[in-house]
């Protein structure tokens, strides 16, 4: 029969010893080939990291994507692409470059990208959070109403929630340090702070309990392990797709799944029933619930809470422990003394404590708080972006759909910006008067809240907690140094780090000595607070 003849005899041809390795290794070239095939082609007059066929650049990067971006910057220059897998990522790695792209082209860059481990494994029921989620009309509208639940005259309506949380704070840091008898981590306690104060406005809701609470301990550690599944630098499941094939990949993913959406649902019903028994307080989640005007889905609603209760939890506690580890060193007892001096010369009569609740009258502590922000770089790659128009970087034009990552390392360490920029001195800020983060217009102090059109909505918010804790605990305590050398923290913004992978700063444990300094006046200003706000 001729017609089968034919591909026998190929067939044949192909399998013979002289010709079969050379077709075996054209199949592994394609296949590499395929493999290797990025997102968005090779970008012309921009330098690419050379890498290897399919994990591009991965092994490179290792575990500290920073770290290593920051150097390639010194030989590629300040913007570069890499090859994680099959995307092509743009770093941006100085002060400048990071302006020019994300503010100067802030238009362009308004979207984020789609990750295979959190928006396929974790998310799919959930729902995402605005910080993880594409641009379109329900980003655009959660986005909305969120940024106007956090607005300034909202925040300033929140103050009553952050007088009774970090009241709760400075009296449990008093009892466990016995009085300032033994040395203490402060990590629980500002991870309870920055959860309660979050839940509270947002349901209405807030941790009763202390330091040991359940529902405490259950969200944090599964937010934390969450934040790490979204995570740019630890799930090379998201660049390889191959790997997604290794079987158990999903499991873990798919049980936190189910963790998470536990506590949300259970917190989303008890605001329910308490506005159906008429017992609610008035809330956010509550306010959208109630308002009849309001256009957003149950899905929304649930994905504004799940922003609420992710975004501050590891941030807010990063910046307020590193910065307590900073004050324990001999240098920061000069920095602790400067601050408690301009904190008396505003408020000579001893009522810093509840005035710092209505007004942010002391710039040291404001500069104290952006230093932090800047040295301690809590989210080192911020979260990713995805172009929606062509940029024009140099002589090269990066097409519409390209990721962008920020090494905000990179660009907080940057000494074409900062003077000494490895040295902590909340000085660099007192000579920019502008007491605002998020007016980028005016020159952005750091890039601790991201930039531009996608910029963190809680910054007031968050400045409010970091500026009234930072204020409370200078005058409160005299923060000193552990007694154990193996207590003391490292201060070094990435090596301090448990997870170098980890989205955001995770401190390895280290303990600080407390010594009250006007016992009598802490009490009395405890009490105020207490009864302040025993209705809340
Ligand atoms: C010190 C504390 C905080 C830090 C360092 C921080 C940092 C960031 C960063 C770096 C981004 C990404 C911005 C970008 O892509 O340019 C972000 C986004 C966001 N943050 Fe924060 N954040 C903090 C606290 C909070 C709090 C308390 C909330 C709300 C309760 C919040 C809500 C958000 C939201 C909703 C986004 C997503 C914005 C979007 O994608 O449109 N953040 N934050």
């Amino acid at each position: 029969m001729p017609q089968t003849g034919e591909p026998q005899g190929l067939v044949a041809l192909l399998i013979s010893p002289q010709v079969l390795p050379f077709f075996l290794l054209a199949i592994i070239f394609a296949g590499v080939q395929i493999l290797s095939h990025t997102d968005v082609p090779k970008i012309k007059n921009l330098p690419e990291i050379p890498g290897v066929p399919i994990f591009g650049n991965l092994f490179q990067l290792g575990d500290n994507h920073a770290k290593v971006a920051q150097k390639w910057a010194q030989k590629y220059g300040p913007v570069f692409q890499v090859r994680m897998g099959n995307k092509r990522i743009i770093f941006a790695n100085t002060f400048e470059s990071v302006k020019n792209l994300w503010i100067t082209n802030q238009s362009a860059l308004i979207s984020r990208p789609m990750l295979h481990t959190f928006h396929t494994v974790v998310s799919s029921s959930e729902g995402f959070t605005i910080g993880t989620s594409p641009w379109d009309e329900s980003c655009k509208a959660r986005r909305k109403a969120a940024a106007t639940a956090l607005n300034r005259p909202a925040v300033q309506s929140y103050m009553p929630i952050i007088d009774y949380e970090s009241t709760k704070s400075i009296k449990e840091l008093m009892t466990d340090s016995k009085y300032g008898r033994v040395d203490v981590d402060p990590n629980a306690h500002f991870t309870r702070y920055a959860l309660s104060t979050s839940l509270t406005l947002n349901y209405g809701i807030k941790i009763e309990g202390n330091v040991n609470d359940e529902m405490l301990k259950e969200i944090t550690h599964v937010e934390r392990v969450v934040s790490n599944f979204r995570s740019t630098s630890n799930n090379w499941a998201d660049y390889v797709p191959l790997l997604r094939l290794l079987p158990g990949g999903s499991t873990k993913p798919q049980e936190y799944r189910k963790r998470r959406a536990q506590y949300m649902h259970q917190l989303l019903s008890m605001l329910k029933d308490r506005i159906a028994n008429g017992t609610d307080k008035p809330c956010i989640s509550g306010n959208v619930l109630k308002d009849p005007e309001a256009k957003l889905n149950d899905a929304e609603i649930m994905s504004i809470g799940l922003t609420m209760v992710s975004a501050g939890l590891d941030t807010v506690p990063g910046n307020l422990i590193m910065c307590i580890a900073y004050l324990s060193t001999p240098h920061g007892q000069e920095i602790q003394k400067r601050a408690l001096a301009e904190i008396n010369k505003v408020y000579p009569n001893n009522d810093a404590w509840e005035r710092c609740l209505e007004e942010e009258k002391v710039p040291y502590i404001t500069a104290l708080y952006k230093e932090t922000l800047r040295f301690w770089s809590v989210i080192p790659i911020c979260l990713p972006r995805t172009s929606v128009k062509d940029i024009k970087w140099g002589n090269a034009i990066i097409p519409a759909g390209t990721s962008f990552y920020m090494n905000a390392y990179g660009a907080h360490y940057d000494e074409s910006h900062f003077k000494s920029p490895y040295n902590f001195e909340p000085e660099r800020y007192l000579a920019d008067d502008s007491l605002d983060d998020a007016a980028a217009s005016r020159g952005t102090p750091h890039y601790g809240y991201g930039a531009g059109s996608r910029m963190c909505i809680g910054s007031h918010l968050a400045n409010r907690e970091l500026y009234t804790a930072f204020l409370r605990l200078i005058i409160s305590f005299e923060i000193v140094g552990p007694e154990k050398k193996s207590d003391e923290a490292i201060i070094d913004a990435l090596a301090c780090n448990q997870y170098p992978t980890s989205l955001t700063l995770d401190p390895k444990p280290f303990k600080v000595g407390l010594k009250i300094r006007d016992r009598q006046m802490v009490d009395k200003w405890i009490a105020d607070s207490e009864e302040r706000t025993k209705d809340l």
